[in-house]
């Protein structure tokens, strides 16, 4: 099985994650807090109350955890057109495999990385969502203080249960979402490279951007259900489960809750997915 595509995957997928964490943060606050009027309130307040910090909260979990979730999206991804279409990544450029295999190999690649994803994006959550200030002396210490301690509290007081909390949701948004990222990238590259060339760098960066966006735009809906559930059950439980949360939501806060966090989702999408896809394709043409 061919590793370099785990390994520029993660390595690209680093890069991606710092530039994204702090729109990541004004994003997770919208979808699950009512405090804020928008996003510039939103950050604003994050600002003025927790500084500049305050945008990094819950980064360094995910860094770490980039590295299997990262890996293992654009690793399926890579190996299951292998699978399908038994042509390696350095080949695929002559004999471009069809649209159907790559969104199977999206979807693929997306089912996997959720189940890696689930309790480290649970941590993430529940750290963005703590608005005290980071250590102040003299104030009341948040709940969690740390990544290690937040899922030691949660295994502690939910069990190992409780660190899959929105799995379901998370595995709902990313399974069909990812099959459309790789299809609008690779679409978006034939359709601006000729034929059996490797596309410009301008080209990787524009259809990755958009790839970003329009899989944050179709993930949206399912990422907000996905967060409340993740952010459930920390004092009492509120939801059965995924359709209680969409209809509880939907009644409470209308249709338009699904869209909570789409402008601030497709911002960060651009930048961190031009830049994820360009490392990605620069490191395997330099190890090609
Ligand atoms: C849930 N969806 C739509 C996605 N994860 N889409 C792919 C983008 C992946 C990238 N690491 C990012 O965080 O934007």
């Amino acid at each position: 099985m061919p590793v370099e595509e785990f390994v520029a995957g993660w390595i690209s997928g680093a890069l991606g994650l710092v530039l994204g964490h702090p729109f990541d943060t004004v994003k997770v606050r919208l979808q699950t807090q009512t405090t804020y009027r928008g996003i510039v309130d939103c950050m604003v307040k994050i600002y003025r109350h927790e500084s500049l910090l305050g945008f990094f909260k819950g980064m360094s979990f995910p860094i770490a955890s980039i590295a299997v979730v990262n890996s293992v999206l654009f690793g399926v991804y890579s190996n299951t057109l292998l699978v399908l279409t038994a042509t390696a990544h350095q080949e695929r450029r002559a004999q471009p495999p069809s649209y159907t295999h790559i969104f199977l190999a999206g979807c693929t690649g997306g089912f996997l990385q959720a189940y890696c994803l689930a309790p480290f994006d649970l941590i993430k959550v529940r750290l963005q969502n703590q608005t005290e200030p980071m250590a102040q002396p003299g104030s009341p210490p948040p709940q969690y203080r740390g990544p290690v301690h937040c899922a030691a509290s949660i295994f502690r007081e939910e069990g190992y249960r409780g660190l899959f909390r929105g799995a379901w949701a998370l595995m709902l948004r990313d399974t069909p979402t990812m099959g459309v990222y790789f299809l609008t990238y690779e679409g978006l590259c034939r359709q601006y490279t000729p034929e059996g060339q490797n596309p410009s760098s301008a080209t990787v960066l524009v259809a990755g951007g958009f790839a970003g966006i329009a899989s944050w735009v179709a993930a949206t809906p399912l990422d907000v259900i996905k967060s409340r559930m993740q952010m459930d059950g920390l004092r009492r439980r509120v939801y059965q489960g995924v359709l209680d949360c969409m209809v509880s939501s939907v009644r409470q806060e209308g249709l338009g809750v699904f869209f909570r966090g789409v402008t601030i989702n497709s911002a960060r999408a651009f930048p961190v997915n031009a830049v994820t896809f360009l490392s990605y394709e620069y490191l395997l043409r330099l190890w090609g």
